[in-house]
């Protein structure tokens, strides 16, 4: 089954609890941290997320654009993370950060912009519980879906299969209607989506409308893992 994550960073952040429960029955909700070093925009922080996990039952998957994070990852996962995805080019250490995060009781997930190759990272793969490749430069929400990721999302499809995992294998930017098939022909099977959900009139629906659309694609795929 494909899972969808509705990106709050096309929500109304003056109304984002709202916001979080106008996506309930999205599998998880996902959160853009961005610190303006990392990526050249500011979103959100520790205490928002915290609020956020008190304020909605749709498990937290936090995005963490910023630099040094080696450091604020944990801190994410005592806010009521679920899932928090560090990306590799920030992280000093990426294989004893990922096991903090597991050890605080949190999915561990890497990102990869799109110019940073996923071979490198390999070996590394039996760490993470999600691998999230970038189909946009990171930064904003309504960018246009960069089609020369999909070699990439094939090729990281190709080594978890390669080596047994179980990894979810998520993809961020540029997800809609128009899009989402050719991720999940390409090996995705978490899709985030920002505009595509909360541009849409009703949000819960659009959810629905990508799930069932991804599943045309992921339910007869070989890797399909049922989650
Ligand atoms: O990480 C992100 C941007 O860095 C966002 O999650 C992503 O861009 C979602 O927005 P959209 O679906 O509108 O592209």
């Amino acid at each position: 089954m494909a899972q969808i994550n509705p990106s709050i960073l096309s929500a109304d952040f003056a109304r984002l609890a709202e916001e979080a429960k106008a996506v309930e029955g999205a599998d998880w909700l996902h959160v853009d941290v961005m610190d303006n070093h990392f990526v050249p925009n500011l979103t959100l922080g520790v205490p928002i997320v915290e609020a956020l996990s008190k304020a909605t039952d749709t498990p937290l998957d936090c995005h963490l654009m910023i630099e040094d994070a080696d450091r604020w990852a944990p801190q994410y996962v005592e806010a009521g993370a679920g899932s928090v995805t560090f990306h590799a080019e920030a992280a000093a250490a990426p294989v004893r950060l990922a096991r903090e995060i597991r050890a605080k009781g949190a999915r561990a997930s890497m990102a990869l912009k799109p110019a940073t190759p996923i071979e490198p990272y390999e070996d590394l793969l039996p760490e993470l519980d999600m691998l999230l490749i970038m189909t946009v430069e990171p930064g904003f929400g309504g960018q246009a879906f960069l089609d020369i990721m999909l070699p990439k999302i094939r090729r990281t499809r190709e080594l978890i299969s390669k080596h047994g995992l179980e990894l979810w294998l998520q993809v961020d930017g540029g997800v809609s209607a128009t899009t989402i098939e050719r991720c999940a022909e390409a090996g995705a099977d978490v899709f985030v989506a920002g505009s595509a959900v909360y541009g849409a009139e009703d949000p819960a629906e659009a959810v629905r409308a990508l799930r069932a659309q991804a599943d045309t694609v992921t339910a007869s795929a070989p890797w399909a893992c049922g989650h």
